[in-house]
C-alpha cells in the first residue's frame, strides 16, 4: 500500500505495532476493481433471494452497495483516506484536558455488518503538541468508517491521538446503539453501551479520571 499522508503512516504503525489493527489481508485489488466484483457479487446475492434485478427500483442497487462501501462506510480501511491532520506547537503551554464532546459517529457492525449508531467524546491533555480540533472528529470518522467491534473502535481512535499527539494522556469514551441488537436478534430496544480507553493520566491519576468521566453525558 501506498500511503502518502505522513499521519497516517504513523497512525497505522502505532496500531500494528500494539495488535490494534482491523484484520485486513492486502489483496491487490484497486478501489475500482473492488467495486466492480463487490457489485456482481451483490447481485447474485440479490438473485438468490430471489428478486427481481430488472425492476428499475432493485436495478441500480447491487452498484449504489457497492461505491458506498468502498467510497462511503468502509472507506477507512484505505489509508489514503486518511485525513490530513494539523497538529501545531503548544507555544501557548496548555496543560489543562482538552475535550470534545457529542462527536457524531456512525459506524458498522463486523458481525452482522448493520450499522452503530453513536457519539463519542475525546479528551487530551497537550504535551508539546496541540491539534486542530475538526481533525478529532475526522480521525473518530476515519475509524468509524470500517467493519468495527465498539471496543476496538474505541482503542484505534486512542492510539490514534497517543501516536499523532506524542503523549499517553488521551482518553476516548463512546456510547453507541447497535442495530444488531435492536432490529433483529435479541431485538432490544433501549440498550447502548459505552466503552471507555483511557490512557496515561486518565487511567493512572483518579481526579483526571473523574474530570473526563464528568464531562460525558
Ligand atoms: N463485544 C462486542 N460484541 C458485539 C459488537 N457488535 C455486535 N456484537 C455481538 O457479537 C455477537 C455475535 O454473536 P453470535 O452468536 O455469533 O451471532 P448471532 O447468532 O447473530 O447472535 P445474536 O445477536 O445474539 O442473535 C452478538 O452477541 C452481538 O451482540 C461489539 O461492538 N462489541
Ligand atoms: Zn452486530
Amino acid at each position: 500500500m501506498s500511503v502518502t499522508n505522513q499521519a497516517a503512516l504513523v497512525v497505522r504503525d502505532a496500531l500494528i505495532s500494539r495488535g490494534l489493527e482491523t484484520p485486513v489481508v492486502e489483496n491487490g485489488l484497486s478501489n475500482s476493481d473492488k467495486k466492480q466484483k463487490i457489485e456482481q457479487h451483490f447481485g447474485e446475492i440479490m438473485q438468490l433471494m430471489g428478486l427481481d434485478l430488472s425492476d428499475d427500483s432493485l436495478a441500480e442497487t447491487p452498484r449504489r452497495i457497492a461505491k458506498m462501501y468502498i467510497d462511503e462506510i468502509f472507506s477507512g480501511l484505505d489509508y489514503d483516506n486518511f485525513p490530513k491532520i494539523t497538529v501545531i506547537e503548544n507555544k501557548m503551554k496548555v496543560d489543562e484536558m482538552v475535550q470534545v464532546s457529542d462527536i457524531s459517529l456512525t459506524s458498522t457492525c463486523e458481525h452482522h455488518f448493520v450499522t452503530i449508531d453513536g457519539r463519542a467524546t475525546v479528551a487530551y491533555i497537550p504535551k508539546t503538541k496541540v491539534i486542530g480540533l475538526s481533525k478529532i472528529n475526522r480521525i473518530v470518522r476515519f475509524f468509524a468508517r470500517r467493519p468495527q467491534v465498539q471496543e476496538r473502535l474505541t482503542q484505534q481512535i486512542l492510539c490514534a491521538l497517543q501516536a499523532l499527539l506524542e503523549t499517553d494522556n488521551v482518553a476516548v469514551s463512546i456510547d453507541a446503539v447497535h442495530y444488531c441488537v435492536k432490529a433483529r436478534g435479541v431485538q432490544d430496544e433501549s440498550s447502548h453501551t459505552r466503552t471507555t480507553s483511557l490512557g496515561g493520566n486518565f487511567k493512572s491519576k483518579p481526579e483526571t479520571r473523574q474530570e473526563f468521566l464528568q464531562g460525558i453525558r
